[in-house]
């Protein structure tokens, strides 16, 4: 189906709703909008909720790597790296005392809220037979549950836009609910809505997916601005239904995403990468994809951008660290593209037709992505067997030698 020229997407919170009319104006003075014809200098503040993990890779029964996980921590790394001047971000995460990377050199980039359980933590099995796109390349199995994430943990204020990326269950449906109701666009990771866990007292167990319908989450997607679904998990998620309440995103792996609206839908091309570690590539995907909409793209040229940073990810071991060298051509292939960034989160509608610098913008990133691709290569000793080739030496992670 060709993507429709000009579909639209509602807000998150009802337009009639007196706490959004509240937000505006609170919005327009904090961000000091100017008035009269005067260019305004937007500031627009994200909220993700997700708690940071402990993510412990394991290949042929041995322990490969152990690296800082979670969502939160992928999707903030690239927020950070890639939204427009202007956009700041609150992250609301929780782990336990035994957290470890909180005071490594290369932390957790937000600060998370210490609680007295362990730190959630994940044990990933990758398997020697090479995956398909759309195969699952990993096992997961959660080792440790940290505590959930109540609404009272959401700061008391309003937010451009909300990014749910549980990992573990721990956006509970009520704090979804108030995510809703504090951000103008709430994002959703379907991991954080589908996942189940055959549990034991403390938490571990084999991750299962269920049915998205089956969930209490179901009744809150036509209040959701976007929903993302790994391939693995979308027949979970049930996207001809989903279509109808919210823009579904579907990830293919190297084969780049789709877009499913109501009404049309989009093919997106990936970018090159030598893949050594998938974990974080939803993740970062998501981010990517928002920090486009942060800068004016439409959601299908912002996926261009999801795609981008979903490369990035699986290039490097746990959370990557981009080239600055890297970032600042993004930024300047952005900035040449748009004229003006920050609308479509603040603005009423959403669209989503494919514009005619998508293109242009694709060429342009792939040339990024090259500098991805020889950066790697150029850091890579081939001293530590990881996952699929090699990783530079990094604080953040352990890596075991093979
Ligand atoms: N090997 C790869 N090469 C290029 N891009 C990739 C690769 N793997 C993942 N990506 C990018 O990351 C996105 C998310 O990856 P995917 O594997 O679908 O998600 P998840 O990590 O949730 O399983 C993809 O849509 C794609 O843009
Ligand atoms: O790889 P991905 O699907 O984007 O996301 C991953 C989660 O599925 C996993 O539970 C967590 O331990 C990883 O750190 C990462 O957040």
């Amino acid at each position: 189906m060709a993507p429709s020229p000009a579909a639209a997407m509602p807000l998150a919170a009802e337009p009639d709703d007196p706490e959004v009319v509240e937000v505006e104006i609170e919005e327009e003075e904090e961000r000091g909008v100017k008035k009269g014809g005067g260019v305004a200098e937007l500031e627009v503040e994200g909220l993700v909720v997700g708690s940071y993990c402990h993510d412990v890779l394991l290949r042929g029964g041995r322990v490969v790597g152990e690296t800082l996980g979670g969502a939160a921590a992928f999707v903030s790394n690239v927020l950070d790296a890639a939204s427009p001047a202007g956009a700041s971000l609150a992250v609301v995460s929780k782990v336990g005392h035994d957290f470890a990377y909180a005071t490594a050199a290369a932390p957790a980039r937000h600060r998370p809220v210490l609680c007295a359980s362990p730190t959630t933590s994940f044990h990933a099995r990758f398997s020697d037979d090479a995956a398909s796109a759309h195969a699952p390349d990993r096992q997961l199995r959660r080792v440790h549950a940290c505590d959930p994430i109540y609404p009272a943990d959401l700061p008391d204020r309003h937010f451009a836009y909300g990014l749910a990326v549980g990992v573990a269950g721990e956006v509970l449906p009520e704090t979804l609910e108030r995510m809703i109701r504090l951000c103008r666009a709430v994002l959703v990771d379907a991991q954080a809505m589908i996942r189940a866990f055959d549990g034991d007292a403390k938490g571990g167990g084999a991750v299962r997916h269920v049915a998205l319908e089956a969930t209490p989450y179901a009744r809150l997607l036509p209040r959701v601005a976007f929903l993302k679904a790994s391939s693995e998990e979308a027949p979970y998620v049930g996207v001809e239904t989903a279509r109808r309440r919210c823009c579904v995103i579907v990830t293919e792996g190297r084969d780049g995403c789709r877009l499913y609206w109501d009404g049309g839908e989009a093919r997106v091309a990936p970018f090159p990468a030598v893949q050594v570690d998938p974990t974080g590539a939803g993740d970062s995907f998501l981010a990517g994809f928002a920090s486009g909409l942060l800068w004016g793209l439409s959601a299908t040229d912002a996926a261009l951008l999801g795609n981008f940073f979903g490369a990035a990810a699986v290039s490097q071991v746990g959370v990557p660290t981009f080239d600055p060298k890297m970032l600042q051509a993004v930024k300047q292939i952005l900035e040449k593209a748009i004229k003006r960034p920050c609308t479509h989160l603040n603005g009423n509608t959403f669209t989503f037709q494919r514009s005619n610098i998508h293109d242009e913008l694709h060429k342009s990133l792939q040339e990024a992505a090259m500098l991805v691709c020889e950066q790697k290569q150029v850091n890579s000793p081939a001293t530590y067997n990881v996952l699929a080739l090699v990783h530079p030496g990094h604080f953040r992670i352990r890596l075991i030698p093979g």
